[in-house]
């Protein structure tokens, strides 16, 4: 018995260790993977090959097999980051079984015999004797691979992966990484589940194709979501159920034959009610759910009428955009140009030959009727879409061909008509993940002692100033789906100021806000441009126009049909007749 519940205590931790790492994938990072199962395997034959042929360490060994299960895994974190999430899960069931298959026929791996006769590991010289001995090092291990977990999920790293999670785009014209950092989660979690391999494969003594099938990387992702996703314990809640469950039927008496099945059914139904009743999971926050894009007609984000209480400080007054920060040297105004830009869809010209410029402090208003182009020319100037002819220019700088990321970290942003907030993530963290200096969010840069990370540091507090500024602080800790519209609002200017960047492209901003929102982002744009920022905002209403900008772009059609003072637009007779139907 005593023996017994050692070597149950030995696989918990194992448990807990795969479910750390796929709660990575999954919970943090919104990639869901059937792979896990396999990579699991790969670190448990690579530990058993090193320590029985190779006669390493177990130090040594189990890094070498991490390693290689961080290797394997990269074509699948390639797909991650460019499959959508259906493809990606086809992936992976792919892989899954590509490796089940080679564990299965590689003479190395001892084929469908398994591998046996794994020596207990050595440390430093001193053998492991004992189950007992064993047991100590998962769970030393165990504690060691929860400390870095808990680490990257608080680092600016794991605030990333969690707007990843969110809104991919929405991320990327903030100038994240997004297939950088999709890579190196994936094979992080792989390089993970492959330690937990090599502890399997040290505490079993044996493995074997049938420990690291499909139903293996099923039970972990069951584990993951019984758990909770993004829940830190979630793990280590799930682990135990996964590891007592089968145990519990053993003392029922139930065969082998039927207690496999009937373990199965249990999980899958315990999934089922959770993904039904509590889809985040046991210990999970509602917020770990990925959200559906908060849009401005969606249901939670109905316009109502925006609470401008007097309370509510003037964003213009402590608005400090264009106060170099200490140590950051100034930027220089710049100009956001295009030069003859194009774009096709199908037969369709969307933009045709557009040669404009967004100069620096001024508000560029670009008006024209319902698909006359102007999302798609934003799209084409902020790198969301490819131009077929044409150049675009920030400054003296070409940016044709950058990718939206590279020009977001330049200075060129934009929001969305949608919005597009990181709905499941509080107020704070989204404008905290803006603030982020994309150099600071690698992986490897959250285990650096401070003085040697990349990034300036600090997004937190620059987070709150912004907060402040724009009146939002004291909903800092509210998801950014449960704001109002207004406050949405507010939040997707505070997000993109947050970047610091110094060019705006803002699509239809001021759309359905009431006048006194309105007065208040008015304010804020007229400020943002006094230090010499660029901002061009899509707007439909001549009125805001008036208000607002100091030069108008008029677009018709896909072409550039005039362009000037907002009176001088306005008053054109045949402008007048395209936008607003009426006769010249
Ligand atoms: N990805 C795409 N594929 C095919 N057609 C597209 C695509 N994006 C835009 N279009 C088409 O290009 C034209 C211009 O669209 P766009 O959204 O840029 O217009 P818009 O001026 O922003 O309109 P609105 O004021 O209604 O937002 C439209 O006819 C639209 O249907």
């Amino acid at each position: 018995m005593t023996y017994y519940l050692i070597s149950l205590a030995g696989l918990l931790p194992i448990f807990i260790i795969l479910g750390l790492s796929f709660n990575l994938l999954l919970g943090y990072g919104g990639l869901l993977s059937v792979s896990h199962g396999g990579f699991f395997g790969v670190g448990a034959y690579v530990t058993a090959i090193l320590i029985t042929n190779n006669h390493l360490e177990f130090i040594p060994a189990v890094l070498i097999a991490a390693a290689i299960t961080g290797v394997v895994s990269l074509s699948v974190g390639y797909a991650a980051g460019r499959l959508s999430d259906e493809f990606l899960f086809i992936v992976t069931i792919a892989v899954q079984v590509a490796l089940v298959e080679l564990f299965n026929n590689l003479s190395v791996t001892g084929r469908s015999a398994g591998f046996a006769g794994i020596p207990r590991p050595t440390i430093a010289g001193f053998h492991l004797n004992s189950n007992t001995d064993v047991g100590v090092l998962i769970w030393i291990c165990c504690a060691i691979v929860a400390v870095i977990c808990y680490r990257v999920v608080r680092s600016p790293y794991g605030l990333l992966l969690k707007a990843l999670r969110e809104d991919v785009p929405a991320a990327r014209s903030l100038g994240k990484r997004a297939l950088r950092t999709k890579v190196t989660v994936f094979a992080f979690s792989a390089a993970i589940a492959g330690v937990a391999g090599g502890l399997y494969a040290c505490n079993i003594q044996f493995v074997s194709p049938a420990d690291f099938t499909v139903d293996r990387s099923v039970e972990i992702l069951a584990l993951t979501i019984i758990g909770g996703l993004a829940a830190f314990w979630g793990p280590f809640l799930g682990a135990t159920v996964v590891v007592v469950l089968p145990e519990a039927l053993s003392f029922a008496n139930i065969p082998d034959t039927v207690a496999g099945p009937i373990n199965g059914i249990i999980y899958t139904l315990a999934v089922l009610v959770l993904l039904v009743l509590r889809p985040q999971g046991i210990l999970g926050r509602k917020d770990a759910v990925r959200s559906k894009v908060v849009t401005a007609g969606s249901d939670a984000a109905v316009p109502e009428p925006v609470d401008a209480s007097p309370s509510r400080p003037d964003p213009t007054v402590h608005l400090g955009i264009g106060a170099p920060e200490p140590g950051v040297p100034h930027q220089p105004p710049v100009e956001l140009r295009s030069d003859g830009l194009g774009v096709a869809f199908g037969g369709l010209k969307a933009v045709d030959c557009v040669s404009m410029a967004v100069r620096p402090g001024e508000i560029t208003a670009l008006v024209g009727p319902n698909g006359a182009g102007k999302t798609t020319l934003f799209n084409l100037l902020t790198g969301a879409v490819r131009a077929d002819e044409g150049r675009s220019f920030f400054g003296d700088r070409e940016i044709t061909r950058l990718s939206i990321e590279r020009r977001a970290q330049l200075g060129v942003v934009r929001s969305f008509q949608e919005m597009r907030l990181f709905a499941g993530m509080s107020v704070l963290e989204n404008v905290q993940v803006a603030a982020s200096d994309p150099a600071g969010e690698t992986l490897l840069g959250q285990f650096l002692p401070v003085r040697f990370r990349r990034g300036r540091g600090g997004e937190r507090q620059r987070a709150e100033e912004v907060l402040r500024t724009l009146g939002l602080d004291d909903r800092r800790d509210v998801l950014a789906r449960d704001l109002s519209y207004a406050e949405q609002k507010m939040l997707m200017m505070a997000r993109l100021l947050a970047t610091g960047a110094r060019c705006y492209l803002l699509d239809e901003p001021m759309s359905g806000l009431d006048q006194a929102a309105r007065s208040q982002l008015t304010a804020l744009l007229r400020r943002m441009v006094q230090d010499g920022t660029s901002v061009c905002i899509v707007e439909h209403s001549m009125q805001v126009v008036r208000e607002v900008a100091s030069w108008v772009l008029f677009l018709e059609s896909g072409h550039l049909l005039t362009e000037g003072t907002p009176e001088d637009v306005m008053s054109d007779p045949e402008l007048r007749t395209i936008y607003f139907g009426q006769p010249a």
